[in-house]
């Protein structure tokens, strides 16, 4: 079964701990958290301290997008503040294998995340590092944009690539996701759905996330 990852970029700031345990108590499996630089993309969200905050709300594991230049410099800090998973992005650092190395050695599972604009090829030699490949299904920066459908493309090579090479990694697709986009993604062999706006921009959060499961069943 897929599994989905609201994400908190589209829940209330000022009711966090309500939010996300309104997705838990709804059958959510992951919480999607959305760093953002205001560099790497054109927003800025939230840093470790709200990462440790959240920490104790949730036993849901806390599944942390970063989208900031060089993001070395922050993973202790994410690691040390209760992350469970660490994505990076391929296109923000020249050294994207130390990165995810970093993310291991603290004990954490690392990911690695392409742009829309960006090929499978570029990650092809930190797969085998990899617990988790995301696939960017807008470009980063915002909720609520329109889904890029020829994302899926990289969605079925990097399936593919498991198959052959025996990789362990769960394939998550991030952004545009919702009813009519959802059933796309999981037949193109992602396992992780991120969904944000289409989650949380309900007055019936539980709808929006059995609504995934049933169109993707
Ligand atoms: O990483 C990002 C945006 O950069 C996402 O995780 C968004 O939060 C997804 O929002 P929706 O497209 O589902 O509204
Ligand atoms: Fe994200």
């Amino acid at each position: 079964m897929v599994k989905i990852a609201p994400s908190i970029l589209s829940a209330d700031f000022a009711n966090l701990e309500r939010d996300i345990k309104l997705v838990e108590e709804k059958g959510a499996d992951y919480i999607h958290v959305d760093v953002m630089d205001g560099q790497f993309v054109p927003n800025i969200t939230l840093g470790a301290n709200i990462v440790s905050a959240i920490r104790p709300v949730t036993k849901l594991p806390l599944d942390v997008h970063l989208m900031i230049v060089e993001p070395e410099r922050f993973i202790p800090d994410f690691a040390k503040a209760g992350s469970d998973i660490i994505t990076v992005h391929a296109e923000s650092t020249v050294h994207i294998h130390r990165a995810m190395q970093m993310i291991k050695n603290e004990g954490v599972k690392a990911g690695v995340v392409i742009n829309p604009g960006t090929p499978v090829s570029v990650i092809e030699h930190v797969l085998p590092l990899a617990d988790l490949v995301l696939i960017m299904t807008v470009n980063p920066g915002f909720g609520g944009q329109a889904f890029i459908s020829e994302c899926l493309e990289k969605v079925e090579q990097l399936d593919e690539l498991r198959k052959e090479k025996g990789y362990t990694y769960e394939i998550e697709i991030d952004g545009g996701v919702d009813n009519k986009t959802a059933k796309a993604c999981v037949d193109a062999g992602a396992d992780v759905l991120v969904a944000g706006s289409y989650v949380y921009n309900s007055p019936d959060v539980g709808e929006r996330i059995a609504t995934l499961r049933e169109v993707t069943k």
